[in-house]
């Protein structure tokens, strides 16, 4: 599948148009998600459809899910920008950034500077660089890169021996550790598990995909997660505020009935 949307995502490069450089303030993933109040920080995301699910949310409504998850204490909001696999597209982003104060991450296939240059624009944050979608050389130059241009990066691995050849050439400010298998797409909070202990202390470490209860967010915090990226559990149910409030076991999920 991975390779399927890559080969999607090189013939998409040729027609990106960039857009106008947006004015936007530029805001730090990374201390938004050291000073959160929620442990592990949240990032939530914006998520209409996915390659596993199919459409996730029928009505979806970007910048009022955004409104909710801020609202909610979400310390960052990603965007799902792909429009191929995931329904999503760049004008969420821009919308969703125009409309919150927290940082926004671009969740998209990254593999090439244009598409760094367009996160600038439409006013991302931070961006996702995924370790099994690139040599390691060319994630190091687009993290040189988009660093250079005032954007953060989240790199994410899937398998150990992705963040093995990683470490080998930098370590990242900041590691995701994705859940799900790219191939069979389940996802399993063992992946987590068995890569904290890989992980370099300095590196902020956030566990991506797969995560639904107040239960799991307690296993991912055990292994040594700083921060948790969740989607679809969130963007399944009608009411995101509470939704992040029932996650993190503050509001019970039950309505009585007379
Ligand atoms: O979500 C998918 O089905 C998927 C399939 C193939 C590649 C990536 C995929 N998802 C991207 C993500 O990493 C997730 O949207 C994100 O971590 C949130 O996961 P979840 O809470 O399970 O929606």
């Amino acid at each position: 599948m991975l390779e399927q949307i890559l080969e999607t995502k090189r013939k998409e490069i040729e027609t990106i148009i960039l857009p106008p450089q947006n004015n936007v303030k530029r805001i730090s993933l990374i201390n938004a998600l050291k000073h959160s109040k929620r442990k592990p920080a949240l990032i939530a995301e914006v998520k209409k459809a996915s390659p596993s699910k199919g459409v996730i949310r029928p009505n979806f409504e970007p910048i009022a899910i955004a409104k909710a998850y801020e609202e909610a204490g979400a310390a960052a909001i990603s965007v799902l920008t792909d429009q191929r696999y995931f329904e999503g597209h760049r004008d969420y982003l821009i919308q969703v950034k125009q409309a919150v104060q927290v940082p926004i991450l671009r969740k998209d296939f990254i593999i090439d500077r244009k598409q760094i240059e367009e996160s600038v624009r439409i006013g991302a944050d931070a961006v996702l660089l995924i370790g099994e979608a690139l040599e390691v050389k060319k994630l190091y130059d687009l993290y040189e890169e988009a660093y250079e241009k005032g954007l953060e990066c989240l790199v994410e691995v899937h398998e150990r021996d992705t963040l093995e050849r990683i470490l080998t050439v930098f370590t990242p400010k900041l590691i995701g550790v994705n859940n799900r298998n790219l191939k069979t797409f389940q996802t399993s909070l063992d992946t987590t598990k068995e890569m904290a202990r890989l992980l370099p202390k300095e590196s902020l470490f956030v566990s991506e995909s797969g995560i639904s209860s107040y239960k799991e967010i307690q296993t991912v915090r055990e292994y040594g997660a700083d921060a948790i990226l969740v989607g679809e559990s969130l963007m399944k149910k009608e009411n995101v505020l509470s939704a992040v409030r029932e996650l993190f076991g503050e509001v019970n999920s039950f309505v009585d009935t007379p």
